[in-house]
């Protein structure tokens, strides 16, 4: 599969190879809206049998490997997507329709990067000891040594996909598992290269497995409701989780999630207001808003919030939408028609609900090959109550209402009235209120003058309704990986 110009056929990936069979499907450019790719849905047996496969990689060749192999295998992949970096670039800009820059910036180094990090994590882990007192007076030493769970499913979404997906995958890896990844059938591509990348550097057979499909009654659900399968770790809507865990409950697998979002950023008076409009601007309108991590909720302190809607609306419109490629583009499609026509519902609904438009609300008009493409216009809207439902419900769009505030004590009150917790970006001078209000935030991730900063070795993961678990260095290999604690008689 080189990544030119004819329609590519993305086949399932087992047992290290590329296997024939399943129902093929349409993948399509969300920014021209033409087909790109066929993929082929998984069925039944590929699903069990890149399931045996992976079995067989753990408790064969890749099971009996040193750590030191193990951890040049991850940095061999990590080179072996740098390598084909261009090829990864058309892939991912092929499904999703972003702007060359971005993925050049973020999503396809950050693919590289999981690999070298989880590589370094499982080189540097104490273990856990504890010495006892026996009851006969002599003593014994307990000791912790870490296993691999197996066979992990892994499931992700479609907005960063090489990116999200690699960042389990890796540390899967990294702790001795083998995975079956279903990538979201609507973005396919990297995650099929990636299968390339296993191939051409020579991990054995079964550690690495894709299988194409959608969720209910379909790869998903053949995989996460699979006894052969262990773990699933997903990353997607909050809904999918819940039927995840369904369909994982008969067999009781370990649970990873990283679900929605309803961010809230909050913009104190003593902000340097400058940086919070190019960071909030940059939070909200990045990836189309397609961030899990994104605030689509303001609360900005009254005697700024003229001038930070002000900056806001500047900033939305200088982006310029198009094609990936084009020169200046930096603002691409949604992922889908289907996504669009959810996103302009909101658009709506926010108008109806007594909304004030600062700016977009619509389609932008793009001519050539861009007419047919997703898009959105960058939106943002004052005068919404904090319950209206566009301030509840997570849109997944380019969009925010700003919301102003009169005290320290309401800003974290109205941030923390959603039944979500993923993510917070609170903007002030004032280095007290920053540790005090960040520290208040019912969420996993909470950044101070800043979004979307990222050290891989932090923890990483949504409260409330925005996840289970966490993930991030030695939190993804607590995950991937269980104690057998040793306990020897001294
Ligand atoms: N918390 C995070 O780190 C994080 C990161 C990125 C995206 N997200 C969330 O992901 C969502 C957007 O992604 P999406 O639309 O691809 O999510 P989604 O839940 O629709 O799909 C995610 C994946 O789950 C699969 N799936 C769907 N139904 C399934 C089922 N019943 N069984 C098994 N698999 C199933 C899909 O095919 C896809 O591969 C947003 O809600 C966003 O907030 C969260
Ligand atoms: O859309 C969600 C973005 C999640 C980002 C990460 O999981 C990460 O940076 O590791």
């Amino acid at each position: 599969m080189a990544f030119s110009s004819e329609t590519r056929h993305l086949r399932n990936y087992v047992g290290g190879r590329f296997v024939d069979g399943g129902r093929p499907f349409d993948v399509v450019d969300p920014a021209t809206g033409k087909v790109h790719a066929i993929a082929y849905e998984a069925n039944r047996p590929i699903v069990d049998a890149a399931v045996a496969a992976a079995r067989r990689a753990v408790e064969g060749e890749w099971g009996r490997m040193t750590l030191a192999r193990r951890r040049s295998m991850l940095v061999a992949v990590a080179e072996g997507i740098e390598k084909r970096f261009d090829d990864f670039l058309a892939a991912e800009i092929a499904d999703t329709g972003k702007p060359h820059g971005l993925a050049h910036h973020l999503d396809i180094p950050r693919g590289a990067a999981n690999f070298r990090v989880f590589a370094d994590v499982i080189a540097n882990l104490p273990a856990e000891s504890f010495e006892m007192d026996t009851p006969d007076g002599g003593r014994a030493l307990n000791y912790a040594v870490r296993r691999p769970l197996g066979v992990v499913g892994v499931i992700s979404p479609w907005n960063l996909p090489l990116l999200l997906m690699t960042w389990k995958v890796a540390p899967a890896l990294a702790c001795g598992n083998a995975v079956v990844v279903k990538p979201s059938e609507e973005t396919p591509s990297t995650t099929t290269l990636l299968g390339e990348v296993m191939s051409a550097v020579g991990m054995p057979d079964g550690v690495f497995n894709v299988i194409h499909g959608f969720g209910p009654d379909s790869a998903g659900e053949f995989l996460t409701s699979h006894p052969g399968v262990r773990a699933i770790t997903f990353t997607g809507e909050t809904r999918t989780g819940a039927a995840i865990m369904r369909a994982a409950a008969p067999t009781v697998k370990a649970l990873s999630f990283e679900l929605g979002g309803k961010n809230p950023a909050v913009v104190f008076a003593d902000a340097d207001l400058d940086a919070a409009v190019a960071g909030l601007s940059r939070a909200v309108f990045l990836n189309t808003g397609q961030i899990c991590l994104a605030p689509e909720r303001i609360y900005v302190e009254r005697p700024v919030f003229d001038a930070f809607v002000r900056g806001m609306k500047a900033r939305a419109e200088a982006l310029k939408p198009g094609l990936p490629e084009e020169a200046g583009v930096d603002f691409g499609p949604l992922i889908s028609d289907e996504h669009r026509q959810k996103v302009l519902g909101y658009y709506r609904m926010a108008v109806e609900d007594g909304a004030q438009v600062v700016t977009g609300g619509g389609i932008p008009a793009l001519s050539g090959e861009a007419a047919g493409g997703f898009f959105v216009e960058p939106t943002l809207w004052t005068g919404l109550a904090h319950d209206a439902r566009v301030c509840r419900e997570e849109l997944f769009g380019p969009c925010a209402a700003i919301i102003p505030f009169d005290s320290e004590e309401e800003a974290v009150r109205m941030a923390n009235d959603t039944e979500y917790g993923l993510a917070a970006s609170i903007w002030t001078t004032n280095l007290s209120r920053g540790h005090r209000v960040a520290a208040a935030m019912e969420v996993g991730i909470c950044w101070v003058n800043s979004w979307f900063l990222r050290d891989l070795r932090t923890a990483f993961g949504g409260a409330k309704l925005s996840g289970v678990g966490r993930e991030g260095g030695v939190h993804s290999v607590n995950f991937y990986s269980e104690p057998t604690n040793i306990c020897i008689r001294l």
